[in-house]
């Protein structure tokens, strides 16, 4: 892919999320990779939706070593490049502090699968990590973030393709999928299953999660070399 392509689809990620109502002022990043150069295109820090265009991107390599730009990249970078290094499956990761998602997060509460709209996207509940340490925090702080979502990720044997998302403890979501495309989708999507899991344990606190039969119907209708929705097989 050429790195202008890339410019461009993560500018209009990061307008998604403006658009779809996931971000105030500038809380949040969108970014992509392409892995066949291992280069990271992100949104730069604290600069006005608004005001962005493909150039204003930042690009970095995998470390995070700015390669392109002149403005400084998102804070969240660190992040970023972790989970690009850890999760090699993904394409894309965004980053919002969407209401329902963060209130989520701010709980520590994880969201569990209640219906089919959850299992539509999200093979299983959106983990929340633990708490970060004092010392996570006063240290490499984002490098850190990334890290709680990497640990869980892996001490859980979750696979990031089949739960394209993870609540940072006190913090914030963050999401990723194959594409930008694809992680401003999850991200929104996430949201609207938070706002609906929120409503559903008003009402019922105990309410109990999908089936594991239900989970698979509506996870593998969409995912997988047997999905059959929309004009699929
Ligand atoms: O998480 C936070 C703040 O809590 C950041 O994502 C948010 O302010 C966006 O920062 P950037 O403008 O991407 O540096």
């Amino acid at each position: 892919m050429f790195l202008k392509d890339l410019r461009t689809q993560v500018l209009e990620a990061n307008l998604e999320l403006v658009r779809r109502g996931l971000v105030l002022y500038t809380f949040g990043n969108a970014s992509g990779i392409d892995r066949e150069q291992n280069l990271i295109v992100i949104k730069p820090s604290g600069v006005d939706y608004d005001e962005l265009k493909p150039e204003h991107m930042v690009v970095t390599d995998i470390h995070g070593t700015v390669v392109e730009g002149n403005l400084k990249p998102s804070s969240d970078l660190d992040t970023h490049t972790l989970l690009y290094r850890e999760f090699p499956s993904i394409g894309a990761v965004v980053h919002t502090h969407s209401e329902f998602a963060t209130s989520f997060a701010q709980a520590g509460m994880y969201i569990p699968a209640l219906g089919t709209t959850h299992a539509d996207y999200f093979y299983g509940p959106v983990p929340v990590t633990p708490p970060l340490t004092d010392a996570a925090i006063g240290g490499r702080y984002v490098h850190e973030t990334g890290l709680a979502i990497v640990n869980y990720f892996r001490q859980h044997k979750i696979d990031p393709l089949a739960v394209p998302a993870c609540l940072v403890n006190g913090h914030a979501p963050f999401c990723w999928g194959k594409d930008a495309q694809d992680a401003a989708h999850n991200a929104v999507v996430l949201e609207a299953v938070a706002k609906m899991a929120y409503n559903t344990l008003t009402l019922k606190p105990n309410s109990e999660g999908v089936s594991q039969a239900l989970l698979d119907r509506h996870y593998f209708r969409k995912h997988g070399p047997s999905a059959t929705y929309g004009q699929g097989q």
